[in-house]
């Protein structure tokens, strides 16, 4: 279903040059839901984004749906990118669209003929229970609505892979549980391969078969979550699987470097636009 070989990705910037993910190989079948966990600035997002080229590797090959998207021309691209839904942590719904209009942009970049508009938005809708949020807009919303929203229009385009970019991290957990029961849904009852990324071990928990684990770039193990007791090799994901918080006194002499912080670009139409046709 997804197949990714030795994909590696760098950013350049003036501070210099941050491999973001590493000669990663990933394969998830069809109808699973594949998580990716770290920490912060581990390359899970970049990794993910890669699976619709939002980011386009530097090397390595992307396959969805028996499909090598790296070659293909940009016509065919957006084509099968319409077939590859994604949500992300804030959401990103245009605040002066309703909630159908923001699931019928995601038709209207796909290029989808306007007479079967509205019946697309109306089922994707119906899937995240928001059909009496037709017409409202997101600051009428709830966190956990705007992200059933943005699903919603995931959706909207029959996807046949979704991929989550910390879909959970900013609601709180009485939400997150919600959004992920949508999740589950998506994957269980339409069929959906998911690509789950997060830092949260109990929500890839929650959801997924298999986790993998990232650091620095590259996926230093995978985890089966199949009910059978875990045995995690890497420090990293033993870290992750142990959620107990131990505090130990601040040391006020401590210095930590400044967090690299990417670019992130206003979300506007424009904006909008580009990430669900073009990244
Ligand atoms: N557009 C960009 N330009 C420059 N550097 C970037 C860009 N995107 C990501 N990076 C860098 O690549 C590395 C991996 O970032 P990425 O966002 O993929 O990690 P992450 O595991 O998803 O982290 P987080 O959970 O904080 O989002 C980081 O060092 C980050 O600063």
């Amino acid at each position: 279903m997804i197949t990714l070989r030795g994909v590696t990705k760098t950013f350049t910037t003036a501070g210099g040059t941050t491999t973001a993910v590493d000669d990663v190989d990933l394969h998830v079948e069809r109808g699973a839901v594949q998580g990716i966990i770290g920490f912060s600035g581990a390359g899970k997002s970049t990794l993910v984004r890669t699976v619709n080229l939002l980011e386009r590797p530097d090397s390595g090959s992307v396959v969805v749906d028996g499909e090598e998207l790296t070659t293909l021309p940009e016509r065919e691209l957006r084509a099968r990118r319409a077939k590859i839904g994604m949500i992300f942590q804030h959401f990103n719904l245009l605040e002066n669209l309703t909630a159908a209009q923001n699931v019928e942009l995601a038709l209207r970049v796909a290029g989808a003929p306007k007479a079967g508009r509205a019946a697309k938005v109306a089922r994707s809708l119906a899937v995240v229970d928001l059909s009496d949020k037709a017409d409202a807009y997101p600051s009428k919303l709830s966190g956990g609505q705007k992200q059933r929203v943005a699903i919603a229009r995931a959706l909207a385009n029959e996807p046949s892979v979704l991929l989550c970019d910390e879909p959970t991290s900013a609601v709180d957990p009485q939400t997150t549980i919600t959004v992920l029961q949508y999740l589950k849904e998506v994957n269980e009852r339409l069929g959906i391969t998911i690509v789950l990324v997060t830092h949260q071990m109990n929500v890839v928990k929650a959801l997924a078969g298999d986790v993998a684990v990232m650091e620095s770039g590259r996926v230093v193990e995978h985890l089966r979550l199949d009910g059978s007791p875990l045995a995690p090799r890497s420090e990293i994901a033993r870290f992750l699987l142990d959620d107990e918080i131990r505090l130990a006194p601040v040391d006020h002499g401590r210095t930590e470097p400044d967090a690299v912080v990417p670019p992130r670009a206003p979300v506007s139409l424009d904006r909008l636009e580009a990430v669900v046709e073009r990244g």
